[in-house]
């Protein structure tokens, strides 16, 4: 076995584990990469960028083969981005093996014996299955297989009604499947409801069907397809089944009782250092516990043990400034807490604004105006939540990202300057909302701008 010795071992060259290698290497650690699979983890090969890519083709009204062929080579043009090549060029030892953790302060992945300083786990997530009678027995297609059918599923039958579901659902439907929804909650569950509404309606009106409070209790093969009975007694058929009931964390294979770190149900456990029990391993992405699973979030968690473990800054990760959005026709952004969750936790404090898409003049120029609308959360003059629902929506919330992100005051937004005629406008109008009775019907404004015009010259 060959020995390494390295300032610092990374376990997963996904969206977490390349942007820790990527940061530490060219600020000077010497950095061991291990991958076991392909190069850029599900993001790249099976997660948002197939997923946003086959949504695109979907718009366009490409042929399903052909928008196959944009999925892969949209792939292939980032790939190099988070190639082995890159990462050798900037310094890297990588190795492609699976990783497990032998003693506290050691990995064996393929024929390498690893010490290290430090540890980042960033191994990601994969598919959840639902322990469902016969579904074991049935050929179900997950977010790692959908992306090379030999062709269009006639009846796509969607288990799970998350943005994985949501988002397939709209492209499938847009190709030309037939697609139904079996959700056993709500759709988009953790959303703001009357955003979902609006998301949910344009999906219906394109002719998905969607059975919110539906559980299946068994799955069975037929001639052509699967049968998929509910709770309720109904049969529903389908050509094809995707899974999409959420995620598990890539935590059991790594042997992490050789290396004293806990785990729970949800997968890693960190701390607000992102610290496992084990002090000199970290642990980033979809694979800790609890951890928004997201790219973004682990791009962002990356940077944060970047800053304690190269610098030994008491760096922390928060959560209450993450955005996140849906890829449906209307986009949906959310950032911070929903209404109900703001209302919940602030109470009489808070107030809710809004401004919606049909007094944009930009969105009715370009005939975007629909029923989309930005609704805004504000404490004390300070927003702690967004959401937005409507064309753009994912361009639209990074404003708030910056905003909550660096805690400014409602004054500050409002006083920006949007170029018109832009969607952005809406952020500001939004904004200024929370003025309008501050200062129309406002009684004091009132007696000092009349006293004010009295003594002006
Ligand atoms: C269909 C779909 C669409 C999505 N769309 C979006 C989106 O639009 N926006 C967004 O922000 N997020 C999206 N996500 C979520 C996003 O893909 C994940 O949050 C992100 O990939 C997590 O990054 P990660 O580094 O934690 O894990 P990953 O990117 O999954 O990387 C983990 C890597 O670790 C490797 N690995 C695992 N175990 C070992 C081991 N023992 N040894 C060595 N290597 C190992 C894996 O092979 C993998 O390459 C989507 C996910 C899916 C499934
Ligand atoms: N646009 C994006 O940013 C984007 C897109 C896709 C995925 N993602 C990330 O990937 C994660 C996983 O997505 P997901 O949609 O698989 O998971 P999810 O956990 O977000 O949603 C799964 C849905 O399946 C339902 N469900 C669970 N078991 C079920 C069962 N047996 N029968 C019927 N319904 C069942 C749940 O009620 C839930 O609504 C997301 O939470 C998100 O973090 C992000």
């Amino acid at each position: 076995m060959k020995q390494i010795k390295t300032d610092l071992c990374v376990i997963g060259a996904g969206s977490g584990g390349l942007s820790v290698a990527a940061g530490a290497v060219q600020m000077g650690a010497r950095v061991v990469l291990i991958e076991k699979g392909e190069m850029g983890g599900d993001c790249l090969n099976y997660g948002c960028v197939p997923s946003k890519a086959l949504l695109h083709a979907a718009s366009k009204g490409m042929s399903y083969a052909d928008a196959l062929t944009h999925v892969h080579k949209t792939i292939d043009i980032i790939a190099p981005h988070d190639s082995q090549e890159r990462f050798e060029g900037l310094g890297c030892t990588v190795i492609r093996a699976h990783a497990r953790f032998t003693s506290p302060d050691a990995v064996e992945a393929g024929e390498y014996r690893i010490k290290a300083r430090r540890f980042v786990i960033a191994t990601g997530s994969r598919p959840m299955v639902p322990p469902i009678e016969g579904i074991e027995d049935v050929p179900y297609l997950t977010n790692e297989t959908l992306w090379s059918q030999p062709a269009l599923p006639e009846h796509l039958v969607i288990l799970g009604g998350g943005p994985i579901g949501i988002e397939m659902a709209l492209a499938h439907r847009r190709f030309g499947a037939k697609v139904t929804i079996l959700e056993a909650g709500r759709v988009l569950g953790r959303d703001d409801p009357e955003a979902v509404k609006l998301v949910k309606e344009t999906l219906i009106a394109e002719g998905v069907q969607i059975l919110e409070h539906s559980t299946v209790v068994k799955v069975a093969t037929e001639p052509g397809g699967v049968a998929l009975t509910l709770q309720k007694g109904a049969v529903c058929h389908g050509s094809h089944l995707l899974v999409a009931t959420g995620r598990i964390a890539n935590s059991e294979s790594l042997s992490l009782e050789h290396a004293d770190v806990d785990r729970n149900r949800g997968g890693i456990k960190v701390n607000a250092h992102l610290r496992t029990s084990n002090r000199r391993v970290y642990a980033i992405g979809d694979v800790g516990s609890g951890t928004p699973q997201f790219t973004h979030v682990a791009g962002y968690q990356a940077g944060v043990v970047i800053r304690s473990l190269l610098f030994g800054l008491p760096a922390k990760a928060a959560t209450h400034h993450i955005p996140y959005v849906t890829y449906t026709s209307p986009e949906l952004a959310q950032i911070g807490l929903t209404e109900a969750a703001a209302r919940k936790t602030h109470g009489e404090a808070l107030e809710v604004l809004r401004a919606d898409y049909a007094g944009n003049d930009r969105a009715i120029a370009t005939e975007r105006a629909g029923r989309g609308f930005i609704k805004l959360m504000v404490v004390k003059s300070r927003p702690v939540g967004v959401t937005i629902v409507g064309p753009d929506a994912g361009e639209l919330i990074s404003l708030w990202s910056l905003a909550i992100a660096a805690n400014l005051k409602m004054s500050k937004i409002a006083g920006m300057v949007a170029p018109y005629p832009t969607l952005a406008e809406l952020n500001k109008r939004a904004a200024s909302a929370y003025f309008t009775p501050r200062l129309f019907d406002n009684a004091k404004v009132k007696t000092v701008v009349k006293l004010v015009q009295r003594l002006l010259p």
